[in-house]
């Protein structure tokens, strides 16, 4: 009888963005593991120990040195570290206890449903696959089978001779081939194949979730400032937070959790409620904080109310000290007192991908903010936002300018970085002809979300649900952008189902994806 695998699985936290893969040939006349203790060093997320020739007995005592550096330093809990193709290494270092956090394979070795059985539920098991004819394979799978895709390579490689691409003419990888492969596919899709740091800022640019290399780590004169500069270049584009964090949603253990901060909705379709529905329709852990009630239905709001302040940080404090959310978004919070202390909790808890739907009136007409709010808000909390999403009236309270066209958005959402250092989405649902929403980023970047406008009275809940989608999809792991382009595709969905419900301007269909 053989003891449990003595660790915690790292399949719902391992983090893709500086993936490091190596063997003891791509090393020259340094040591394994000293240039893994390097890699560490210079911030890799990620190590595979790929040894191709070797047989189990040295792979396990390999594996068994890699382990120990991991533990070493102190990156246990954080970096994964996984064995390419040998799935019979994997089982034995596990049976020994060794950290072994799974396998990576390819499209020739083991099938990835039997390294699965043998490996068991805990263990992570990655597959490289290159095209969209291996990425939607790799879909069709049983759920659970794989957490995560590799896929290249960027430019001609002489360390995986191995590594053939059918596709695209020469056999690269561009920008535009890894959208579609990370489009189609169902998981978190790391990127490599003759990967240098120049080619980081357009992998961070798409919609990969991380980098992986070989020789720009293990072949590089000072491997530490190698991947160091890797790391920052990654970052430079996608910023500190957890985007490209990869949560597997197929892993049934672990699911990334949102957070919302906002005001009831009586009525259910905006407010916490659409909240809570739409982070349960986009594949994430939904929590709420109440921060105010309203009574209210389709007609309008007919009573609203604080939460003593309090109680609102104590709400924060419960949810961060246990389940703590991969994203947070806030909608109403009814007085400034509220809002401040909302502001003040979010600080202390170190809160990252934070969505500020900055709502002043519903779209019933009733006014949902008052003046003091309005202050507390952007003085407070926009300066913490990772994004705003105003709609047009918002925006022009924000700013101060009238907006009567697409111009007029992108200025709008073009001063709101300025004015609060966030990205900025302006919202087209109050003009007239589309309904296209305009992202301006602090790096001066400005894209358009285009949408078609579905003739439907009843958007009771628009905005709350677009907010809540969009963290929904950052705490998945997804790239702001990306994570706009799918909540949009969700809030379009809802919409266009067509639900009738109440006197008023009714509430969507939240679940219409669920049936
Ligand atoms: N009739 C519509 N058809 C399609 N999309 C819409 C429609 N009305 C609003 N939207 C979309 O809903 C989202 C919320 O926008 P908006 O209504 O402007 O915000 P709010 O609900 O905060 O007032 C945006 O993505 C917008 O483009
Ligand atoms: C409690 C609460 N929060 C927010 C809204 C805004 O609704 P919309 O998303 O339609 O702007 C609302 N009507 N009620
Ligand atoms: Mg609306």
């Amino acid at each position: 009888m053989v003891a449990p695998f003595p660790y915690e699985s790292m399949r719902g936290r391992f983090d893709l963005r500086s993936y490091f893969v190596v063997g003891p040939q791509d090393c020259g006349r340094r040591t394994l593991l000293d240039v893994v203790a390097k890699a560490l060093d210079g911030g890799a997320s990620f190590v595979q120990l790929r040894a191709k020739d070797a047989d189990v007995r040295d792979i396990v005592s390999m594996a068994a040195d890699i382990a120990g550096e991991i533990r070493g330093h102190h990156a246990a809990d954080r970096v994964a570290f996984v064995i390419d193709d040998r799935v019979d290494a994997a089982v034995e270092a596990r049976h020994r206890g060794i950290k072994v956090d799974g396998v990576h394979i390819g499209q020739d070795d083991m099938d990835p449903r039997e390294a699965r059985l043998l490996l068991g539920n805990d263990a992570i098991v990655g597959l490289s696959a290159k095209t969209l004819e291996e990425v939607e394979a790799a879909d069709a799978l049983p759920a659970g089978t794989v957490d995560y895709l590799g896929a290249g390579p960027v430019h001609p490689t002489a360390t995986k001779p191995d590594c053939r691409v059918a596709d695209d003419g020469d056999g690269t990888l561009d920008g535009a081939a890894i959208d579609a492969l990370c489009d189609a596919s169902r998981f978190p899709v790391v990127v490599g194949g003759g990967v240098h740091v120049e080619d980081v800022p357009m992998l961070a640019r798409s919609r990969a979730a991380g980098w992986f290399v070989v020789s720009a780590i293990a072949a590089a004169d000072d491997p530490e400032r190698a991947t160091a500069a890797l790391v920052d270049a990654w970052r430079e584009v996608r910023g500190d937070g957890r985007h490209g964090y990869a949560q597997s949603v197929s892993d049934p253990h672990a699911m990334p959790a949102a957070l919302t901060i906002a005001t009831t909705d009586s009525s259910g379709g905006a407010g916490i409620a659409a909240d809570l529905k739409a982070m349960l329709a986009n594949d994430v852990f939904g929590m709420c904080v109440v921060a105010g009630i309203t009574a209210q239905n389709t007609t309008g709001v007919q009573a609203i109310a604080p939460v003593d302040p309090t109680l609102v940080a104590q709400q924060i404090d419960s949810v961060f000290d246990d389940i703590r959310p991969d994203a947070t978004k806030i909608g109403v919070i009814v007085g400034a007192a509220s809002i401040e202390a909302v502001a003040d909790r979010l600080q202390a808890h170190g809160a990252a991908n934070i969505v500020v739907d900055p709502v002043m009136v519903a779209t019933s007409g009733a006014e949902l903010t008052e003046d003091e709010g309005v202050r507390a808000m952007t003085g407070r909390l926009l300066p913490l936002a990772t994004l705003i999403t105003p709609n047009i009236p918002e925006a022009c309270a924000l700013t101060g300018m009238a907006i009567a066209g697409r111009g007029d958005m992108e200025t709008a959402a073009r001063r709101l970085v300025t004015a609060y250092g966030c990205a900025a989405l302006v919202k087209g649902g109050h003009g007239v002809d589309d309904a296209s929403d305009v992202l301006a980023m602090p790096d001066g970047s400005v894209q358009w979300f285009e949408g078609e406008r579905i003739d439907n009275p009843d958007t009771h809940g628009t905005g709350c649900t677009l907010s809540s989608a969009i963290a929904a999809h950052l705490a998945l792991g997804e790239p702001l952008d990306q994570a706009i382009a799918s909540a949009k595709r969700y809030l379009t969905g809802a919409l266009r189902a067509m639900l009738d419900l109440g006197a008023g301007a009714g509430p969507m269909d939240h679940g219409h994806a669920l049936h």
